[in-house]
């Protein structure tokens, strides 16, 4: 049990005892061995118990209370890490559960994995020991004021200086200004700056810098740059934690070999050299922190659902006859069919997280021995999958939110706060539109190269069974055929790679590959979703198919992925009827499979939520307690509130009592 926080009473307890697997085992399901919920659970614990990471009034505090709070929470956590000697795995799932977005983000996320990835084997031994003892504090600033999305587009210049061996850095534009870099407003100490190099009067295009920004002995900016934070941003403490920076150069000089020079080197003559590795390497470090973003998805979404679960079990509303108690919100099958699919969304994005993490990892072993093949299929992949968990999960803690009613919109629920936090994730590392239209481009090239005969492999693979997919028929008959995963896959990937073709086929009418490019890129964006899709519903089926251990837990898992992948189809019928790969009865038969699927949820879906084994703390939230005990715990967070410190608010003499006055006044006329 996590609940290190939760009161006496169980008020879910009945919840609990319907359950028809064990907990414990699907904790092990959930995180993916029983010592990662060990070492979850350990740091879980000790960040719940230290009064220095309390975070209840943290919606509250202005945004100077809040980031300093932050630089205090950070440091504290530095703190333990080193008194009690944290492994990497233990100091990140500290980090995780201190749950304060913050400079340390980026520079453990991005700064540290730019320099591994880009730096050469000299420039890691000098520069990753500081970072690693945070005697220099780094950020990544690629974004500018002009351009995000086009990084070629960025327009700040590092220009070669033989006579000095230097690196000139400067901003020409107020356009080129950095601009949403996280950690570079008032913390970092260096950045890695995204630039376009330039030597012997040609530009190279955008490569990779360490430039320091601020003095190490009192802070202050270098000479020659221009540091800010940008402002605030969406919603109450939420993302405001972070220093989002503004940064200018103005003909900053910094020595050359602090050029990242893994991929690409300037020699001290300025001739500009590049290594035999694809160009694309540079972007390493965005395919690296997309893939983390696909596991961060299933813990955003599973911290609403938990809430949401707990809470809809407590809720009472209506159906009270003689004085007989009221129903639980969670047994409305409207309130079934909003939530469970999102539980099942939970299950699958932890599942297919799992898999591109190993994606990546045989990735990057595959690149130090000096094979490129699979580079594509990894960035379609992290770029397909971050877009389509981070877009679903975002709508999915907004319905969070509603499903509490009322009481999801109060700052004590933790849901506004959480969505806040979480939905610029629909943007930072690349905005979802542009990564599915990258997901598309590549599927339109596996299209293309089916003809010449080349079979796809990795998670295109079904493509080269066009034969079959193009004209098959789903064979489903009853409601109880949905059930066969043979079946699910077959409309899944029929449905994907004819809407694949048929963009392929409107492409080629038009003029240009390119004009039909971008006329078609609505239906393109359709097409890289429903690949994706498929991506996932495959990797839960596999995950079904290792040992799965504990007692009804396979079984739970098969009715999410189930349901997962039904109401996906429910969903988007539209291109399943569309494109002929169903008919409008098995989608009828489909919807009715997945309305048996939830009530076999139902006795379960607490202790479904339970698996997560989220502290009170980190999930923040009065409505979601371990303990369901939640309208004394909503009374109690409202005399909080600033505005309750006095009977009487501030104002009232000035703004309240000469109004009142006045309407007395006028009602005796
Ligand atoms: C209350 C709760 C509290 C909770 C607390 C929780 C704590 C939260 C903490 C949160 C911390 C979060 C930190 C957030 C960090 C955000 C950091 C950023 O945004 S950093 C900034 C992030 N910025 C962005 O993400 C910018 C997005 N833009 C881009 O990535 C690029 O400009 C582009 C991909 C769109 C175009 O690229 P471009 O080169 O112009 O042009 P082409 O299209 O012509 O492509 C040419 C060829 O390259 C290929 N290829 C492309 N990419 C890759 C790749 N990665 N690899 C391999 N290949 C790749 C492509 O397939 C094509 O191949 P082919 O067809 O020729 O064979
Ligand atoms: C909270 C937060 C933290 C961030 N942290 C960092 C950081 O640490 N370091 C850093 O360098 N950057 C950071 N960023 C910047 C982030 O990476 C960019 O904002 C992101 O890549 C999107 O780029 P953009 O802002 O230029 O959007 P734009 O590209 O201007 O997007 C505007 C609209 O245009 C559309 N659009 C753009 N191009 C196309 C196209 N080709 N086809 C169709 N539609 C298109 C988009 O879909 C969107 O609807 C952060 C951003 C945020 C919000």
């Amino acid at each position: 049990m996590a609940a290190v926080d939760g009161g006496e009473v169980d008020h879910l307890a009945g919840e609990r005892a319907t359950a028809h697997f064990d907990v414990d085992a699907m904790k092990v399901a959930w995180a993916g061995s029983r010592h990662a919920v060990e070492v979850n659970d350990r740091m879980a614990r000790l960040v719940a118990s230290d009064p220095v990471f309390r975070k209840d009034t943290r919606t509250m505090l202005s945004r100077k209370e809040l980031f300093k709070d932050t630089l205090k929470k950070a440091a504290h956590a530095w703190k333990r890490i080193v008194e009690l000697r944290l492994t990497e795995e233990e100091a990140n799932l500290l980090r995780l559960y201190v749950d304060q977005p913050g400079y340390v983000d980026l520079h453990w996320g991005m700064f540290v994995p730019a320099i591994k990835g880009q730096g050469t084997e000299e420039q890691q031994k000098k520069w990753v020991p500081m970072a690693y003892k945070f005697q220099i504090i780094g950020c990544y600033a690629q974004t500018e004021l002009g351009h995000g999305s086009n990084v070629q587009g960025l327009e700040t210049t590092a220009t070669f200086d033989p006579n000095t061996d230097e690196f000139v850095v400067h901003s020409p534009t107020l356009t080129s200004s950095k601009w949403w870099p996280g950690g570079l407003g008032k913390a970092s100490t260096h950045a890695v700056v995204y630039a376009r190099l330039i030597t012997q009067g040609k530009d190279y295009g955008i490569h990779g810098f360490i430039v320091q920004l601020r003095s190490l002995d009192d802070h202050s900016p270098l000479p020659g740059i221009t540091l800010g934070d940008i402002g605030g941003k969406f919603g109450s403490g939420a993302y405001n934690s972070m220093d989002n920076g503004v940064l200018r150069f103005d003909h900053v000089r910094i020595p050359r070999d602090q050029m990242l020079m893994r991929l690409s080197q300037v020699t001290r003559e300025g001739k500009y050299v590049h290594s035999d590795v694809p160009k694309q390497l540079l972007y390493g470090t965005m395919v690296y922190v997309r893939q983390t973003i696909v596991a961060d998805a299933s813990k955003a979404l599973s911290r609403a659902v938990c809430i949401a679960v707990r809470y809809s079990a407590i809720r009472k509303q209506f159906g009270s006859q003689a004085g007989g108690p009221e129903t639980q919100v969670l047994n409305y099958k409207t309130q079934q069919s909003r939530l469970f699919p999102l539980l099942a969304s939970a299950y699958a994005y932890r599942f297919v997280g799992e898999w591109l993490k190993w994606l990546y990892t045989d990735v990057m072993q595959k690149l130090e021995a000096k094979d490129y093949s699979t580079l594509p299929e990894a960035h379609a992949c992290t770029a397909g999958l971050k877009s389509v968990t981070t877009s679903a999960t975002a709508d999915a803690i907004e319905e969070c939110r509603k499903l509490c009613g009322g009481h999801g919109y109060l700052n004590s629920s933790g849901l506004p706060e959480l969505f806040a936090v979480y939905v610029p994730a629909c943007t930072y590392e690349g905005d979802n539109v542009v990564l599915l239209l990258q997901v598309a481009r590549f599927l339109m090239k596996t299209v293309s190269q089916l003809a010449s005969g080349k079979q796809p492999v990795g998670t295109t693979a079904y493509m080269g069974n066009i034969q079959y997919l193009m004209q098959c028929k789903s064979a489903v008959n009853t409601a109880g055929d949905w059930l066969n995963p043979a079946a699910i896959k077959e409309v899944f990937e029929a449905r994907a790679l004819r809407m694949a073709v048929n963009c392929a086929q409107n492409i080629s009418k038009a003029p240009s590959q390119e004009e039909g490019f971008s006329e078609l890129s609505p239906d393109l964006l359709e097409s890289a979703v429903a690949h994706v899709q498929l991506i996932i519903v495959t990797k839960f089926f596999e995950k079904l198919q290792q040992d799965i251990i504990g007692h009804g837990v396979k079984e739970q898992l098969q009715n999410l992925c189930n349901i997962y992948a039904l109401f996906l189809l429910h969903k988007h019928l539209g291109d399943f009827l569309s494109t002929g790969c169903i008919t409008p009865k098995q989608g009828a038969l489909a919807n009715e499979q997945l309305g048996r699927l939830y009530a076999q949820v139902r006795p379960n879906a607490v202790a479904l939520v339970d698996a997560f084994d989220y502290t009170d703390h980190y999930l923040s939230s009065v409505l979601g307690r371990y303990d369901g005990d939640v309208y004394p715990a909503l009374y109690a967070e409202a005399w909080k509130d600033p505005l309750n410190e006095t009977v009487i608010p501030d104002g009232y003499q000035e703004h309240l009592r000469p109004l009142l006055k006045q309407q007395l006044k006028f009602s005796r006329l």
